[in-house]
């Protein structure tokens, strides 16, 4: 017995590495230094608190406690890896929530519109664990050339995708790219070879993660410059915005854009969202779609957004856009995940615990004129 109490002790003092630092090295922490009294995850609560019980009501609660909870993630599948991934997961319990709908009950809309986001992407595979089960993903592993096998995301940043329907022969912009989620939902459609896409983001860090994502996930043939560049401009945009990034504000300080420091950027995100947004409109040509995104609850950062930017199209430019209901799209997915209700323009996401995705709001515009 006292043998097994001093091999303890023994262990207890070699797990605090300060006993194996010399002590000229080691610092002693200064919390009045080192921790900001106010963290930015803290003040990205208080403003939450106060903007979003005024915005989602009764809802806020539900929505706060999932969203300072762990995260669910979804797996894209990467079809370009020749690992047969997609048996495992479903072994462990996993659906492809967007082929495998058949917990989500009777459809109310037409089958050929249910349909339709589904021909033009029949080969998206996002894989989720069921309602309520946190089970966390194990990191994806390559298969023999290199290629990872699945890429984890919030599953809910796969709608956007979906919801801006590429068919064969469109052009495609992705305005603000990295680190490249969408992207690579993008490219795992059937119909890749068929069309082209431009990806585009200002931050040249960003934009090497960008670069080292495709590489890791998409075959070098299918990343020259015919196929994909990595730049700006066309027909479907995907304009997927910086924004307060909320759940990230709530859980990291790291990074954070409630970080004090950062209250000029905070504020301004709003006009960038929109001149973003025009950007895209202006880059779609007549008949094109504009796909506009955010994880965000702010309705400023949202609708508010949208209403601008269809009105300064208008004034300014004398583009007419109209927005194109995502209420099948919606109704597909009710039983993956908690849409807002009564959105009067675009569709979001939003946390909830049972199903803790988001949040992602998205509308999608069609350029008239
Ligand atoms: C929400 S993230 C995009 C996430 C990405 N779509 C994905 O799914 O992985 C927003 C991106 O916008 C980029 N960005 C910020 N200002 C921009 C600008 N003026 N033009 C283009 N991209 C910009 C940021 O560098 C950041 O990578």
């Amino acid at each position: 017995m006292a043998l097994f109490m001093d091999t303890r002790l023994i262990l207890r003092k070699v797990t605090d590495l300060r006993c194996l630092t010399p002590r000229r090295y080691r610092v002693k922490e200064k919390w009045a230094a080192t921790h900001a009294k106010h963290p930015p995850t803290r003040l990205a609560l208080h403003h939450f608190d106060a903007t979003y019980s005024v915005q989602l009501g009764k809802l806020w609660p539900s929505v706060r406690v999932a969203m300072l909870s762990e995260r669910k993630y979804g797996a894209l599948l990467n079809n370009f890896c020749h690992d047969a991934v997609l048996v495992d997961l479903q072994a462990k319990g996993c659906r492809d929530f967007i082929t495998n709908r058949e917990e989500d009950g009777q459809c109310v809309f037409p089958v050929f519109t249910v349909n339709h986001y589904l021909s033009c992407h029949p080969n998206i595979k996002c894989l989720v664990f069921p309602r309520g089960d946190v089970t966390r993903f194990k990191p994806a592993r390559p298969d023999a050339y290199g290629l990872l096998s699945y890429y984890l995301m919030d599953a809910a940043s796969v709608l956007p995708c979906l919801a801006l329907d590429v068919q064969e022969g469109h052009n495609v912009l992705d305005l603000c790219a990295a680190p490249g989620g969408k992207t690579l939902s993008l490219l795992q459609s059937q119909t890749i070879s068929k069309w082209f896409l431009c990806v585009n983001d200002t931050s040249v860090s960003r934009t090497m993660r960008l670069r080292k994502v495709l590489h890791s996930y998409v075959p070098k043939q299918f990343l020259t410059d015919e196929k994909l560049r990595i730049t700006s401009f066309d027909v479907q945009v995907l304009v997927d915005v910086p924004c307060t990034t909320d759940r990230h504000s709530l859980m990291e300080d790291d990074n954070n854009i409630f970080n004090k420091i950062r209250v000029g950027e905070r504020r301004r995100l709003p006009q960038l969202q929109l001149e973003l947004l025009l950007a895209g409109i202006e880059a779609a040509c007549p008949g094109g779609e504009i796909l506009y995104s955010t994880c965000t609850l702010s309705q400023n950062q949202n609708q508010g957004v949208v209403e601008q930017a269809i009105c300064l199209a208008r004034e300014n430019h004398g583009i007419q856009l109209e927005a194109v209901s995502l209420r099948p799209l919606t109704q597909m997915f009710r039983n993956t995940f908690h849409f807002a209700p009564d959105l009067h323009l675009g569709e979001m996401v939003i946390p909830h615990l049972a199903a803790n995705f988001g949040p992602i709001y998205m509308c999608k515009l069609k350029r008239l004129t």
